[in-house]
């Protein structure tokens, strides 16, 4: 047999048919749906009389919509849109007979903080859902991807969906991590290397000891941003540590079925002398805690580093350049750790699981956010929130002036009450830095929770290292 990597091993186990032109009929194992992208779905579906074809593998959760703060129930402060992308949601999932968490559930949150956290997220799987962030699950080394919501229909249908195969492309990140460098750090930085458009037209498999060492959750922060390096999926090959997180979630096989699942999921590797179309190495201990400078995720720098100059980049780019600094109401040669910020952000997808909010309670123990700083920090579900909880963490945010919300995509992206106001700039533990992503005029400067916790106690773009 010809060797293989990780992500052919999972395409083959999935095709259902494949077309002379390459052109393959997938199965799906696990369809997570959310409110944004799925109403025309279930409508097409209305219109042909058809029903959802495997309403146990379908998952249903309200997230980018909906308000963060108690008793968002009788919230009045969603426009109509949202209201009416939320309420499509829930008679869609009553009808269709889907699993669903609505916002009343403790289990609600962020759909792809929920999928892993219910046990819906394993090994081997090729997981969809109408949205790019859907590349999180790769962390348990499960095919997953953003699809648009006409497939979404499609998977409602058929449970599969038409794709061609990627190519494959590996990241190895070498040797330990420095203290203060996370896996936000990480990501951002391979992002920072390759360019957005690096990953366009592969599926990439993170690997090395760096990326071994990370847990968990701070696997899924490094495949959740595969995306915003332009790649169609991430992946990180299955270890103890996850089989260890599946074992026993509401979802996940037991017994028998564990065992079954086991042997299938021990042989979840790429094989040694697999075929690579592009290989990265980054070196670990050279990976500086970062932050972002522009409006791009790749626009990536070391937080000792200062804005850029336009004329420093390369031909197409300078012109973007200019226009992002103007944007972002930055001056060239600022130190970038004397940037002032108004706000401060944790949460969302990348960012918004336990381990995330226990790094940024770490550093804000004891301490205040700088007063006329307005920050929050948004669980990313309602089980993070508590467990945060019990830990005490929510104790410590509030205790250091921080917000403590329920959960939701929040300040992550402006479709819910939490927006940037014209002119604000954000410290942001989210994926992306466009131009009104956090709210029309808003600056958003994307970093790892601990980072985003120091700039909270200072006021401005800070080094992590110094507080720790
Ligand atoms: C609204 C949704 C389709 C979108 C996505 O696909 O990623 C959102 O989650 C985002 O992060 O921009
Ligand atoms: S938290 Fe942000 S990135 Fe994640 S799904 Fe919601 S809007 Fe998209």
């Amino acid at each position: 047999m010809s060797p293989k990597t990780l992500y052919d091993k999972i395409w083959d186990a999935h095709v259902a048919h494949e077309a002379d032109d390459g052109t393959t009929l997938l199965y799906i194992d696990r369809h997570l749906v959310h409110e944004v992208t799925s109403p025309q779905a279930f409508e097409g579906l209305r219109m042909t009389g058809r029903t959802v074809r495997a309403p146990d593998k379908t998952i249903a959760v309200p997230d980018h919509n909906v308000p963060t703060t108690l008793g968002r129930e009788n919230a009045d402060n969603m426009t109509e849109d949202s209201r009416i992308q939320v309420a499509a949601l829930d008679t869609n999932a009553k009808e269709f007979g889907i699993h669903y968490y609505p916002v009343s559930d403790i289990r609600q949150g962020i759909v792809h903080i929920v999928g892993p956290e219910q046990g819906w997220t394993l090994p081997g799987m090729t997981v969809v859902c109408g949205d790019s962030h859907t590349a999180t699950h790769g962390a348990f080394g499960a095919l997953a991807h953003g699809i648009g919501t006409s497939e979404v229909e499609h998977v409602l249908a058929t449970q599969t969906l038409i794709q061609k195969k990627s190519k494959n492309m590996k990241v190895e990140i070498t040797g330990k991590l420095r203290p203060g460098v996370t896996a936000k750090d990480i990501t951002l930085s391979v992002i920072g290397h390759t360019g957005t458009a690096g990953g366009t037209g592969y599926v990439i498999e993170y690997c090395g000891e760096a990326i071994r060492d990370l847990s968990m959750e701070g696997r899924m922060t490094v495949c959740n941003m595969a995306i915003e390096g332009g790649a169609r999926a991430g992946l990180i090959a299955p270890d103890e540590k996850t089989y260890e997180y599946c074992m026993g979630r509401p979802h996940a096989p037991k017994g028998a079925q564990w065992e079954a699942a086991m042997s299938w999921w021990k042989t979840l590797y790429s094989d040694d002398d697999a075929h690579w179309d592009k290989v990265i190495t980054i070196k670990g201990d050279e990976i500086a805690p970062v932050v972002t400078w522009g409006t791009s995720p790749e626009d990536v720098l070391p937080i000792t580093a200062s804005v850029p100059n336009a004329e420093d980049f390369k031909g197409g780019k300078i012109g973007a350049v200019q226009r992002s600094l103007e944007y972002m109401g930055l001056t060239p040669g600022t130190p970038l750790s004397e940037v002032e910020i108004d706000t401060v952000f944790i949460g969302s997808c990348t960012n918004g699981r336990i381990e995330d909010l226990r790094a940024a309670a770490e550093i804000l123990k004891g301490k205040k956010k700088k007063e006329g700083l307005r920050a929050m920090v948004v669980p990313g579900s309602g089980l993070v929130r508590a467990q945060a909880e019990e830990e005490g963490l929510a104790d410590i945010f509030k205790d250091a002036g921080f917000e403590w919300r329920l959960a939701g995509c929040s300040m992550c992206l402006a479709m819910n009450p939490d927006q940037l106001a014209p002119g604000e700039r954000c410290a942001a533990t989210s994926n992306r830095n466009f131009e009104g992503r956090q709210g029309r005029g808003g600056r958003t400067h994307l970093m790892s929770p601990a980072m985003a916790a120091a700039a909270a106690i200072t006021g401005r773009l800070t080094d992590v290292r110094e507080l720790m």
